[in-house]
């Protein structure tokens, strides 16, 4: 397949289908574009079904059509071109089948969503599971809607009274349909109950399961995809249109059901009474429905505006709360009170458009119902006039054709909220869909216990939001298992990027990582996870007891017994403090990201977190605060036990580990510039290291007076 062309089937960025002719070179193009998203600025995109095989995914096992190319086992991968699939479901939105290195694109143009296709199929398989449920409400529905739909006839009938001229008989009738009516009121209302409580169990019940499934997708995917998504878009999604849509699936479904069952039980009546003031009256909807689609697509695009605009404000709001220390530090308050406001802002000059055309279809529609009653009356009036029609079978007609009014502009407000739902609805398919580039299942898990031999081949490395820019290029480096490594090299120079690698937050862009050996691709990634132990500069605690924090270390924290957490804390030196200082002990809560507790005693719960697991491999990025020199002697004294026969790797900002270990590489231009020991890197009076001493100043040996810290995180 070097040449010539293949007939292909090619999506555009409507997700329209053509027959092209694609040249064979333009394929081998699209499969070596890694990870590129499916829109219209990679027109090749989209796909060529002319080269493509049926399988069944070797991943998800769902049967996908899928690009031929060379290694097949890419498939969703994140290196290669990999994620290109192409089931049933992406020849309705391809957008969906992206890297997850992409943007979930809330500014993307509107999707055409078509009420009749698989969107909305997919929308009602949501409501599946309730099915018993949403079945009876809608039986119940159909009943009080039948009752209410008499109540215009029987009514009718009473009115019609005032003709019997024996007045015993008359209220004899009266008292006795007004018993039957109030009896069928009474079912109606009951029916109504059943309806509106049944339908709102399962819209929460829709609600929580959309929002697990949401947020199991969030968490499954990788750092890549957190980087160039916002966690407000997140946040906004999870809650907002999460909500939205199981209020599509269920309120709104029965209300159009509703609605649906009153205009045709209406016009059925109006017919049924008086065909002629039928067609008078049903005059009026062929303009109604028309302003109701016109209505129903605006509302479509405005509310996906909204929620996009509400999605950026909460972007905002979230990140300012969580960060009110450093707002009040600089006393930004105002100047982010400014920012928030000018995001509202946006969202209401929408909302008030949204309003304008919301006031003004509501205005039409009851201005147009009125002038059907009017012109019903007049027809009507002189119909009875002429004793062709009874006031009550006037009174009735004039109900039911109030009736169908208020169907239509229920019906209509049904289409502009299934558009918002499907709006939404499309939101949360591009999220659960999102496949990771880097999986936590699969993988092998080796019977033998981890050695911890680490070595660095020939990588290259850019951040995938930043592909321009090479942090790491031809990089290399063997740790040998149980040695201890430090890491120097100015600020930005990879050293935290290379932690990154190991524990395959990212993939390297080429190169690979060996640990034992073998590949880290190979390995199911929690085991290796499981075998690591990363030390971060800023030790970040969740907002739960001391306990329950020490425990997050384990792989299954209800595993771990009260003893193996106290010893945990008492290893890391943490045991006093949190008996002693804190009445509550172990149950003491550490409130949002442990703010109650201190800088020092924050690290010590974290050493203890580190411990309730075996770390065959430490990664440690050394603090460059300070601490005070008590907590300092107690963190360094932990951190001292924990390295003790471990494989080490360590970002280094002080003399002490620099001095200690047993190798220093030095970070240059993306590769190591030496590699050596203290004595024998400084014995080179031109390199890169020497230099780097003469020009950092490396924290002194620990003492009371000078100390360090450094927090341990397990991952
Ligand atoms: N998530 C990210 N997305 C894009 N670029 C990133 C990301 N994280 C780091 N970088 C960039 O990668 C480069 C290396 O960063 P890294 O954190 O590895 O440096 P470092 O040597 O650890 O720096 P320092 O000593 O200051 O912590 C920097 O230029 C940084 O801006």
């Amino acid at each position: 397949m070097k040449c010539g062309i293949f007939p292909s089937i090619v999506f555009n960025s409507r997700s329209k289908l053509k027959m092209i002719f694609l040249p064979i070179r333009t394929m081998s193009w699209a499969s070596r574009q890694p990870g590129r998203p499916i829109n219209s600025r990679t027109p090749v995109l989209s796909g060529i079904i002319g080269a493509i095989l049926c399988r069944q995914c070797q991943h998800c096992a769902r049967p996908n059509l899928f690009l031929l190319q060379q290694n097949t086992s890419r498939l969703h991968g994140s290196v290669a071109n990999s994620c290109y699939l192409f089931s049933n479901r992406l020849l309705v939105h391809p957008r969906r089948y992206v890297s997850s290195r992409t943007v979930l694109d809330a500014a993307a143009k509107p999707q055409k969503i078509s009420l009749a296709g698989r969107e909305m199929k997919r929308l009602l398989s949501l409501a599946k599971r309730e099915k018993w449920n949403l079945t009876s409400g809608i039986f119940l529905l159909l009943i009080s809607s039948a009752i209410t739909m008499s109540v215009p006839f029987a009514l009718g009938k009473v009115i019609d009274l005032i003709y019997t001229t024996d007045v015993v008989k008359m209220k004899e009738n009266l008292l006795k349909l007004s018993i039957l009516l109030f009896g069928v009121f009474l079912v109606g209302a009951l029916c109504n109950f059943g309806r509106v409580y049944l339908m709102n169990v399962s819209g929460h019940r829709i609600t929580r399961d959309l929002r697990e499934k949401v947020f199991r997708s969030i968490m499954k995917q990788d750092i890549a995809f957190f980087d160039s998504n916002k966690t407000g878009e997140l946040i906004n999604r999870l809650s907002a249109d999460t909500a939205l849509v199981s209020q599509c699936v269920t309120m709104n479904i029965s209300d159009g059901l509703r609605s649906t069952v009153m205009a045709c039980a209406g016009v059925s009546m109006m017919f049924y009474m008086s065909t002629e003031l039928a067609l008078v009256g049903l005059g009026i909807v062929p303009p109604v429905a028309a302003l109701a689609i016109v209505y129903g697509r605006f509302v479509r695009n405005i509310t996906k505006s909204v929620q996009e605009a509400l999605a950026e404000s909460t972007q905002v709001a979230e990140e300012r709360i969580s960060n009110i220390r450093t707002v009040k530090a600089f006393s930004q308050e105002k100047k982010e009170i400014q920012a928030y406001s000018e995001k509202m802002d946006k969202v209401l000059n929408l909302s008030i458009r949204e309003s304008l055309a919301r006031g003004g279809f509501f205005g039409m529609t009851g201005f147009s119902g009125n002038v059907i009653i009017l012109t019903v009356l007049y027809y009507g009036v002189s119909m009875v006039a002429k004793q062709e029609f009874t006031v009550g079978n006037l009174s009735a007609f004039l109900w039911y054709a109030a009736y169908v009014g208020v169907s239509l502009g229920g019906l209509s407000s049904f289409y502009a909220e299934m558009n918002k739902g499907l709006g939404a609805s499309t939101r949360l398919w591009e999220l659960i869909d999102q496949v990771p580039g880097i999986q936590d299942s699969g993988g092998i898990i080796p019977s033998e216990p981890l050695r911890g031999d680490i070595k660095f081949k020939n990588i290259t490395f850019s951040y995938p939001n930043r592909p321009e820019s090479r942090i790491l290029n031809d990089f290399n480096l063997n740790v040998d298992s149980g040695s201890i490594i430090a890491v120097v090299g100015h600020s930005g120079s990879g050293k935290s990027t290379l932690f990154s690698l190991l524990i395959r937050l990212y993939d390297p862009s080429s190169g690979v990582v060996l640990v034992d050996g073998m590949p880290l691709q190979s390995f199911n990634l929690s085991w290796l996870r499981s075998h690591i132990g990363v030390v971060s500069q800023e030790p970040v605690l969740f907002s739960g007891t001391i306990r329950e924090n020490i425990a997050y270390g384990a792989d299954d924290p209800s595993s771990l017994s009260m003893e193996d957490i106290e010893l945990a804390a008492a290893e890391a030196n943490a045991y006093d403090f949190i008996t002693k200082d804190f009445p509550e002990g172990f149950e003491t809560r550490v409130g949002e990201r442990g703010i109650m507790l201190s800088g020092g005693q924050k690290q010590r719960v974290a050493i203890a977190r580190a411990l309730v697991k075996n770390p065959r491999i430490l990664l440690l990025d050394e603090a460059t605060s300070a601490l005070d020199a008590e907590s300092e002697h107690l963190v360094q004294e932990a951190l001292e036990r924990i390295m003790k026969g471990r494989t080490v790797l360590t970002i280094a900002h002080r003399l002490f580990t620099i001095k200690n270990a047993d190798q220093i590489a030095v970070l240059k231009d993306g590769s190591v510039a030496q590699v050596g020991t203290y004595d024998e890197l400084m014995r080179d009076e031109s390199g890169a290291f020497k230099k780097l001493v003469q020009h950092q100043t490396f924290q002194q040996l620990p003492t009371p007076a000078s100390p360090t810290a450094m927090p341990i995180e397990m991952i």
